[in-house]
């Protein structure tokens, strides 16, 4: 049985106004029907959009006019002024406009008024000056969702790998002592139910990376595998995870080991995004499990140096609209069979 097909737009916030946010959403407008897209509105300041691109846009007050107008022009939600506009140049107001516009997003997604939430690339070091307290966007839809940091997930996929980091923002000498049994446990737990509602995998296949080189070397390079991942995992295995690991870090992501799980669950940010960016950089996504909503983005940042230049590759955005229609649509049936 199929979930009701989605009716409702995905929210897209502009992320920085300096950086690429606005042409990689108006490029993915114009691929719309090549790419076969589902409806979807900028949120944010509509000069951040104009100033890069002189393609049609409609103003919308609310989230369901897009639906009209989505055809023959992009809609923008106008909600904030986000001060002079230059690319490369990211300024507070700027930042500012990225924060509010991140806010409103979410706050439509959680509603109900927008499918599912996008959000568009955001330099971390502007939206700390501007008074933002997370980490990450992650950290920050979690906190305003109601979800504690140990149960939202970030997952970066592209097409023949997913990665979970189970520490995201934090220092690698702090990586060890937040790895705990408790974390490893429920961050698991919750990338399997992410996998299900939002990829349709009914018993996710999950390969654990070791946190030393070769998974710890019966204790000679590291303790952390012998003393918190295997019992975590025996644990895990109990309840009945299909779970494998801890493997050596070094020889899980090679095209044959990719076959063998539908998702790696790695120590710490880099040991998943390395591999997953380096096979995928230009249409990788990432997405937060987890959420009573959907959210990705493209997973690559405001990209400064190039904003303003018309080179920006688009495709990781287009994917990002993808996959969030498909997780919302996905999450609709499960939840319908679910009831
Ligand atoms: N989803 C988001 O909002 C993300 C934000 N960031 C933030 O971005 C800021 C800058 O980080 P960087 O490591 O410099 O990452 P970055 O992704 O902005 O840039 C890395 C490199 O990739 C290139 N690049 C990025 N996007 C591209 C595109 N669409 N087409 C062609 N080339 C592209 C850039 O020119 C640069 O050479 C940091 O504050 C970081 O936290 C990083 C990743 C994701
Ligand atoms: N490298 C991934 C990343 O930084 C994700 O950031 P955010 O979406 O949590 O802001």
């Amino acid at each position: 049985m199929s979930g009701n097909k989605i009716t409702t737009p995905i929210a897209i916030s502009i992320g920085d106004p300096a950086g690429v946010g606005p042409e990689i959403i108006a490029k993915g407008w114009e691929g719309r029907k090549a790419e076969n897209l589902p409806p979807f509105f900028a949120i944010g300041d509509q000069k951040s959009i104009e100033h890069y691109w002189d393609g049609p846009t409609a103003i919308i007050e609310q989230p369901s006019e897009a639906l009209a107008v989505f055809d023959h022009a992009l809609p923008i939600l106008n909600m904030y002024d986000g001060g002079d506009i230059a690319a490369g140049m990211p300024t507070l107001a700027g930042a500012n406009c990225a924060f509010q516009a991140l806010e409103m997003a979410t706050g439509f997604a959680k509603s109900g008024a927008a499918c599912a939430l996008v959000t568009g690339p955001v330099s971390k070091i502007q939206l700390y000056s501007v008074g933002f307290t997370h980490p990450g966007q992650t950290e920050f839809i979690a906190e305003r969702c109601g979800v504690s940091q140990n149960n939202a997930i970030m997952m970066l996929a592209g097409p023949s790998l997913r990665v979970v980091p189970l520490t995201t923002h934090i220092a690698l000498n702090a990586v060890s002592a937040a790895l705990t049994s408790r974390v490893i446990r429920q961050k698991i737990r919750a990338t399997a139910k992410g996998l299900q509602r939002n990829f349709g995998i009914e018993k996710p296949r999950i390969a654990v990376a070791g946190l030393n080189p070769h998974a710890g070397e019966n204790g000679k390079f590291g303790h952390e595998e012998d003393e918190i991942m295997r019992p975590a995992l025996a644990a895990l295995r109990a309840e009945g995870y299909d779970i494998s690991g801890p493997l050596s870090a070094d020889t899980m992501f090679h095209r044959d080991a990719r076959e063998k799980y539908d998702v790696a669950i790695c120590g710490y940010h880099d040991q998943a995004l390395v591999p997953l960016k380096t096979l995928y950089f230009y249409e990788a996504v990432n997405i937060t499990l987890g959420l009573p909503m959907v959210r990705t983005s493209p997973d690559h940042g405001p990209a400064f140096e190039i904003a303003g230049k018309n080179i920006a590759s688009e495709k990781s955005m287009i994917e990002a609209i993808k996959m969030a229609y498909n997780a919302a649509q996905a999450r609709a049936n499960y939840l319908q069979q679910a009831a």
